[in-house]
């Protein structure tokens, strides 16, 4: 089905033009508080109120919705989940923002909604004039509302399945965290099977084994995490991995069976399209590995992606291909499980022509990213498994899984590195 909107309305600033505005009233609010004195509870509102705005302004659908889903969440969700985070789901669950979108860009009346909808108009009234409060949603006149970048946003899967999949998945594990951490002495989870995930859902199976078990979390998830990707840079762009001099080159254009990748745990296989496209004449195999259930999930990928089911804590069966990559995929497991994993890796590849590329979080000493350490939290209470400093990469690949890191390549802080390995003999 067509979109209402393309997926640049999510990665963009949500009102951009607004900026320079908002600046100077900021400066005038700033100004007009200096004049009143620090202690002026009026004039020090307004200048919230503004520079507020000029927050949304400048933020993109897509942060704005990490924010919801990952790290309010995980900063400070205690006893109910943030009341504009059910309001926004709400408006996800019910059909109201893709309605919205779908009638355009004008305002938009409350009773016009709730007719279209088959809705109470009073429910819907209080759920969408909290929206407008939190800055999420514009209100144009009393019970009257104009879609914005945020709420348009909100219309295509890949940035709602974010609402699908923090308050109903990710939610309850953080509410029984704090009970499940107590219950142990506040020791941070080792094994994968007991954390506060089980208890919040009531099941002995992994995180992954009860989200794919369950439908339709499986595809909400796999669709949250290509709204997480959007708009971030990719690894294989120019001046962050060198793809062409690191991998293509030295590729091994004797074998026509040779492979140039193998995304191991790829999803949908997102990350391996990047790759395709953004190096369609690079020789060589490209191969998406995933559990059966996931890779039934797969849509649409290009034709010269091969899918592959490959559960990766058995033998690898690709052997001696130029790139084994793992995206998110070490930073689930606890180390134990994490040396299995790599070792497998380690074993398939060939010594001085195989590279491992990890793909994950490389959490600095200081000015550490929210969304890192919000996913940091994510994976503590729901896995058992963690974001890691280079310390704790070198450890882990290196002296744990006899691997040699070659390179850490950072193109920002808050972006995923590429920890480039081999194995030395
Ligand atoms: C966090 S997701 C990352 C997916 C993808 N690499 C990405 O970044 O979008 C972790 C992936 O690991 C897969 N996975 C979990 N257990 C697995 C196993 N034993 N063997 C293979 N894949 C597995 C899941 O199905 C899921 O697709």
């Amino acid at each position: 089905m067509a979109l209402p909107i393309g997926f640049e309305t999510a990665v963009n600033p949500s009102n951009i033009d607004a900026v320079p505005k908002l600046l100077s009233e900021v400066a005038s609010a700033g100004n007009a508080l200096s004049k009143a004195g620090d202690a002026s509870l009026v004039s020090r509102l307004e200048l919230l109120a503004k520079a507020r705005e000029l927050v949304h302004a400048l933020e993109t659908p897509r942060e704005v919705m990490i924010q919801h889903v990952w790290t309010q969440a995980t900063a400070w969700l205690i006893e109910h989940q943030p009341s504009n985070t059910m309001a926004i789901s709400f408006g996800v669950y019910t059909g109201l923002w893709s309605a919205m979108a779908k009638n355009g860009d004008g305002p938009q009346k409350v009773s016009d909604l709730a007719k279209q909808l088959g809705m109470q108009e009073e429910l819907l009234q209080r759920m969408m004039r909290h929206v407008a409060a939190s800055g999420y949603l514009d209100m144009t006149a009393p019970d009257e509302f104009t879609p914005n970048n945020f709420s348009k946003s909100l219309s295509m899967p890949v940035m709602s399945s974010g609402y699908y999949t923090g308050p109903p998945i990710l939610n309850p594990t953080f509410l029984h965290a704090h009970d499940w951490l107590k219950d142990r002495g506040y020791k941070i989870p080792r094994d994968k099977n007991d954390t506060a995930y089980q208890i919040a859902h009531n099941t002995k199976l992994h995180w992954f084994e009860h989200i794919q078990s369950t439908p339709p979390h499986g595809q909400n998830f796999n669709d949250h995490m290509a709204g997480y990707l959007l708009g971030r840079p990719s690894w294989s762009d120019e001046g962050f991995y060198p793809v062409k001099k690191r991998l293509v080159e030295g590729f091994d254009l004797g074998n026509n069976d040779a492979v140039l990748l193998v995304d191991i745990g790829g999803g949908i296989g997102h990350y391996t399209e990047q790759f395709r496209s953004k190096f369609p004449d690079a020789p060589g195999r490209l191969i998406l590995q995933d559990l059966p259930v996931v890779l039934g999930q797969v849509q649409g990928l290009h034709a010269r992606i091969e899918r592959m089911e490959y559960d990766f804590f058995t033998e690898q069966p690709v052997k001696g291909a130029r790139t084994y990559y793992t995206h998110f995929i070490l930073h689930d497991w606890p180390d134990e499980d994490c040396v299995k994993i790599a070792g497998r890796v380690r074993e398939a590849m060939q010594p001085s022509y195989s590279k491992f590329l990890v793909h994950e979080h490389v959490i600095p000493p200081v000015k550490q990213d929210s969304e890192q350490t919000a996913l940091d939290l994510i994976m503590m209470t729901g896995f058992g498994g963690k974001e890691r400093s280079a310390a704790q990469w070198s450890d882990l690949l290196e002296k744990r899984c006899g691997l040699k890191i070659v390179n850490i390549y950072t193109v920002v802080n808050g972006i995923e590195s590429v920890i480039e390995c081999e194995r030395p003999e």
